[in-house]
């Protein structure tokens, strides 16, 4: 969670009878993405069944729940990077900044660089660590100072210091959690707005996987980052919320991250994040 997080909100006692206070986000944050009544169809198999799910600016969401609930497909229905898959249906709305991305006149490569994605394994291009970055400037035309551009993502990416002295060198030759770190600032360096992220730690050793986790919350500070995992211990660290999918594609409960990790109100939720099943 964000430590700059300057939003406000409403102090809310809580009676529990050991006089516990805990914060309770005001909804006052703008909201950046709005999916309504979202399906998604691979052929005649639904992926996706009615998702409604408002996502705050500057927020961490995380989305949690069993293989195949259709996180990733939700995910990747936010940039269009759906688009890709020949067999794949999207019926419904996804509007970013008030704008449904699958209206006619929505290019999807423009919207991408302002949704940028990172998956679980980390893919640099097999380029210099610089040209991993400057690539997507490139094809925007960017007009500016490369080389500046490059050096603050890299350090957005908490990655400069480790590779300052090496930006003509391959990117395939960094270690994996320095490759993920590469993608995240070849994501940042279209200055983009929102963050996807796909399993991004589940391919990294702990300590890699932990350094993601501290980029994550500094980063909330300018994007608004949506999260897929596994772990549930790292949606409980890291998200300002989470959403929880279960079989069938449905987004089941949204709420903040406090109160689905300590009292949800769905069973079905309280059980797969005890370990009941999933
Ligand atoms: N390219 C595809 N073609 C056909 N079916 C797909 C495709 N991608 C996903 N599906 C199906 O859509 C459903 C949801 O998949 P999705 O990958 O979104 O779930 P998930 O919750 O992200 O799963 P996991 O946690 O295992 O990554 C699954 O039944 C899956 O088999």
């Amino acid at each position: 969670m964000s430590e700059s997080d300057t939003s406000p909100k409403i102090q809310t006692t809580i009676e529990t009878g050991d006089e516990e206070t805990r914060e309770a986000p005001l909804d006052a944050r703008d909201t950046v993405i709005e999916t309504r009544d979202l399906n998604v169809y691979y052929g005649d198999e639904q992926a996706l069944d009615g998702v409604s799910m408002q996502i705050n600016e500057h927020d961490v969401t995380a989305l949690i729940g069993p293989s195949g609930c259709g996180k990733s497909t939700f995910l990747r229905c936010i940039n269009r990077m759906n688009d890709m898959i020949d067999v794949c249906r999207v019926e419904g709305d996804v509007e970013f900044g008030g704008k449904n991305v699958y209206d006619d006149d929505v290019d999807p490569v423009a919207l991408r660089r302002k949704i940028g994605i990172v998956f679980q394994k980390p893919n640099p291009f097999p380029k210099s660590i610089r040209e991993n970055v400057a690539y997507g400037l490139k094809i925007q035309g960017f007009d500016g100072d490369v080389d500046e551009r490059v050096e603050e993502s890299l350090k957005r990416a908490a990655l400069w210091d480790e590779v300052k002295d090496q930006l003509g060198s391959s990117g395939l030759d960094l270690s994996g959690g320095q490759q993920q770190r590469l993608c995240i600032a070849r994501a940042i360096a279209p200055d983009p707005e929102v963050i996807l992220m796909d399993e991004p730690t589940s391919a990294l050793d702990p300590v890699a996987a932990s350094k993601i986790e501290d980029l994550i919350d500094d980063l909330a500070e300018e994007y608004t980052v949506i999260i897929v995992t596994h772990n549930m211990q790292q949606a409980a660290r890291i998200s300002d919320r989470t959403a929880v999918f279960l079989t069938g594609g449905r987004l089941v409960e949204y709420d903040d991250t406090t109160k689905i990790f300590e009292d949800p109100d769905e069973q079905r939720v309280e059980d797969y994040i005890t370990g009941k099943f999933g």
